[in-house]
């Protein structure tokens, strides 16, 4: 790999964006390398969760910009296209995946932290959506994915004005789920990724598919995928072990 460093830990499978000296910004091998890593590991039950980080000081402060000079509208449309998909697939991803928010959060990048499904930030950090003062706008999803997180007023905020947001802000508008010591990052995302790897994968899996594809249709439908989830989530060994678990310690 030339721009990710992939670290195999199971049950944790880290993938760490590797251009320091650019910031970890994205390219289109970096799009290719992640969508690869997340491909090989897809059938793997030794990995049950991913977490993405960013070598040095930053996340990633976004698309690399040095490849826009190259782009005329078609060739911008396929490289945002080919970068939302893969933030698509992260979204829909059937393991749990965590964003360890280490530095400059900005554009593309934090477009993928908010394709993960939980955010854990350092105090120092600094996020948003840079893209204005570029004549663009977020191309990998944020449009749409940062309305839905933290509501229409807050994001368009974010978007049309691109002002870089400190830590402690973005955890008060939900942004990121919890903000951390920068000494403790690690520790503390690796121990919230074990917890997660101790729950019962095919109910994750379940909540995955029932929260991301229920959210975007009428509500009934929603309600409807939440009801036909619940009732496969009775043909796991894991629901019988744990309910039985359960019941025998109260009628001892
Ligand atoms: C085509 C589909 C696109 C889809 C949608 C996504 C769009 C985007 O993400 S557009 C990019 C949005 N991001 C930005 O506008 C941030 C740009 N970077 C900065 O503003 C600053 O670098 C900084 C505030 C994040 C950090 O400043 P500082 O600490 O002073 O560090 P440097 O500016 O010296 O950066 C070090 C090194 O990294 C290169 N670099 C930084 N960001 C990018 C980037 N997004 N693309 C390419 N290269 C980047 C920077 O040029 C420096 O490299 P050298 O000049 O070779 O030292």
């Amino acid at each position: 790999m030339e721009t990710i460093l992939v670290r195999e830990e199971p049950p944790i499978e880290w993938i760490i964006l590797n251009r320091p000296d650019k910031l970890n910004s994205i390219n289109v091998k970096m799009l290719d390398e992640i969508g690869s890593v997340l491909r090989q590991i897809v059938n793997n039950d030794k990995i049950k969760v991913i977490i993405f980080t960013g070598s040095g000081k930053a996340f990633s402060a976004g698309a690399d910009i040095s490849q826009f000079k190259e782009l005329d509208p078609v060739k911008a449309w396929e490289f945002a296209t080919k970068g939302r998909e893969l933030m698509d697939y992260i979204e829909r991803y059937p393991k749990p995946t965590i964003a360890m928010i280490n530095g400059y959060a900005l554009g593309g990048g934090l477009e993928l932290a908010l394709s993960c499904d939980l955010r854990i930030a350092s105090q120092n950090v600094e996020l948003g959506l840079p893209e204005i003062n570029l004549g663009i706008y977020p191309g990998f999803g944020g449009t749409q994915r940062l309305v839905r997180l933290i509501g229409k007023g807050r994001a368009l905020e974010i978007i049309m004005l691109g002002d870089r947001i400190k830590a402690d802000y973005a955890e008060r508008i939900g942004l990121v789920n919890r903000v951390v010591e920068s000494s403790s990052l690690e520790k503390e995302v690796r121990e919230l990724a074990l917890k997660l790897a101790e729950k019962p994968q095919t109910a994750i899996r379940l909540i995955k598919t029932v929260v991301n594809y229920g959210n975007d249709g009428p509500i009934l439908s929603g309600l409807t995928l939440e009801s036909l989830g619940w009732g496969i989530a009775f043909a796991t060994e894991e629901e019988k072990k744990r309910v039985d678990e359960f019941l025998s310690k109260r009628s001892k």
